[in-house]
């Protein structure tokens, strides 16, 4: 009975996809399913697993990218009309993109993803989509901001911004955030198939998330192209010329960024949306792409009803090419410190960028010193870059080392991986270095590197 049931699943089962035991989902076991708040619900179920080891019983979806999804998958034909993801899958179906829903996917608010089939079944096997879901809540800010140390509000010039009701410190954990909508961003579509594909991404969302999607900014304010106004995404031959220029649509002003796969998908987080951009903003945020959460953390004091920000930018950049990258890509004129005192921070960024590229150069015959990481370290506190702090950390770290001096070349490689971690999460790339020096600074190839040269 259960091969047969098997058999007559939209995709098979894999080999060795199948835990212990296997039941037929059917109305009977469909309750007790719901009761377990499985992150795998909805009509298209077909069959569940049994898998008891963890807090009691816990149901699993057994071939998980096909029963993962709330709604059946559709798909963009040739012809730019959405199909069944069977006819979308034939021939070269699997680089067709489609969207995939998971409506009880944090705590009720839904996820859709736009991609293709192969990226789809990644995305279904990570923990973020296997996890049992919460209770269902409510959507939009409302009850959020009810819980939450920020709240929004409408600020001159800006939209609408975040701000803190309470004081904060470096460190304090301001946000956490799942996305709503995630695209995968390696595709081009046109106009029309780009609003389709879209529009019904986000309606599987339901009314309270479609809402709010639609109440996030606009950079073109084109009817005809909403949706994609809204995600700043999709270039293709039959939009308009001025929206073709990739500087229009790589504003992305509402959107982040999650790999799976290594593929870059462009991810849309609600409550982040309304973050505002500074040149050296107060808060630094990262994705960690398991687990489809975004993390914003305040990366110096923060008082209440300041403003929290983030940056959109390169923090290297002088002031004029800071303003046109966000004059084109995000539509307004920044007005934040650092642009408002251009002359002289300038300056301070050209003596950064300075000293950064001759710490850098380990083979230079022009002896540098320790005191040019301090200055380093001087300057990013001048000019407020603590949100990237493990560049200036980093350098004195690895001088320190370099000149033997282990204890300073530990203080410094703990100040670089705190950093670090507020910048890119806990899985940056440089923490196993910085973990290497705090044990052991003399195994470290920077180890008087430069005594003995
Ligand atoms: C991600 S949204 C931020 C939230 C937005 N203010 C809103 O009302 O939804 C990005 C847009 O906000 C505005 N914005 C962000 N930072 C700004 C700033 N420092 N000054 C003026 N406008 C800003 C720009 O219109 C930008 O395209």
């Amino acid at each position: 009975e259960l091969e047969e049931d098997v058999g007559r699943g939209w995709d098979g089962v894999r080999e060795g996809t199948v835990p212990a035991v296997v039941y037929c989902l059917n109305e009977a076991l469909r309750p007790l399913v719901e009761a377990t708040k499985m992150c795998a619900l909805g009509g298209d179920v077909d069959l569940i697993a049994l898998d008891g080891y963890e807090q009691g019983v816990k149901f699993m979806a057994i071939d998980s990218w096909s029963s993962a999804w709330s709604h059946r998958p559709v798909c963009l034909d040739d012809g730019g009309e959405i199909v069944n993801e069977e006819v979308g899958l034939e021939g070269e179906g699997e680089e067709r993109l489609c969207v995939y829903t998971k409506a009880g996917f944090n705590r009720g608010r839904g996820v859709s993803i736009v991609t293709t089939p192969s990226v789809a079944q990644k995305f279904s096997s990570l923990p973020a989509c296997r996890a049992p879901m919460a209770e269902k809540g409510k959507g939009e800010n409302g009850d959020v901001e009810d819980s939450a140390i920020w709240y929004t509000k409408s600020l001159p010039g800006k939209g609408i911004g975040m701000l803190a009701k309470k004081n904060l410190e470096r460190g304090d954990l301001i946000l956490e955030s799942n996305p709503v909508l995630i695209v995968n961003s390696a595709k081009t579509l046109g106009r029309k198939a780009g609003e389709e594909i879209l529009g019904r991404a986000v309606e599987q969302l339901g009314v309270e998330t479609r809402n709010a999607y639609l109440r996030l900014s606009r950079g073109l304010g084109d009817e005809n192209v909403k949706m994609q106004d809204i995600l700043k995404w999709v270039i293709s031959s039959d939009i308009p010329r001025t929206y073709a220029d990739s500087s229009v649509w790589f504003g992305r002003s509402n959107t982040f960024e999650v790999r799976v796969g290594w593929l870059m998908h462009l991810a849309i987080f609600l409550e982040p949306a309304r973050l505002n951009h500074d040149c050296a903003p107060n808060a630094q945020y990262y994705v960690d792409s398991e687990t489809l959460t975004l993390y914003v953390q305040a990366v110096r004091p923060i008082a209440e009803d300041e403003e929290i920000t983030i940056s959109y930018t390169s923090p290297f950049q002088k002031a004029a090419a800071r303003q046109e990258h966000l004059h084109q890509a995000f539509h307004f004129t920044c007005s934040c410190n650092l642009c408002t005192t251009s002359q002289e921070s300038d300056k301070s960024l050209t003596e950064i960028n300075e000293i950064q590229e001759r710490l850098g150069d380990w083979d230079s015959d022009t002896p540098v010193q320790p005191d040019e990481a301090q200055r380093l370290i001087e300057l990013y506190q001048k000019l407020n870059l603590h949100a990237f702090l493990d560049m200036p950390f980093g350098f004195a770290s690895l001088m320190y080392n370099s000149f033997g001096k282990e204890k300073k070349a530990v203080r410094y490689a703990r100040m670089a991986a705190e950093a670090a971690e507020k910048r890119y999460g806990p899985s940056a790339a440089d923490f196993g270095m910085w973990q290497r020096i705090i044990g052991f600074p003399k195994g470290h190839w920077s180890w008087r590197y430069r005594v003995d040269r």
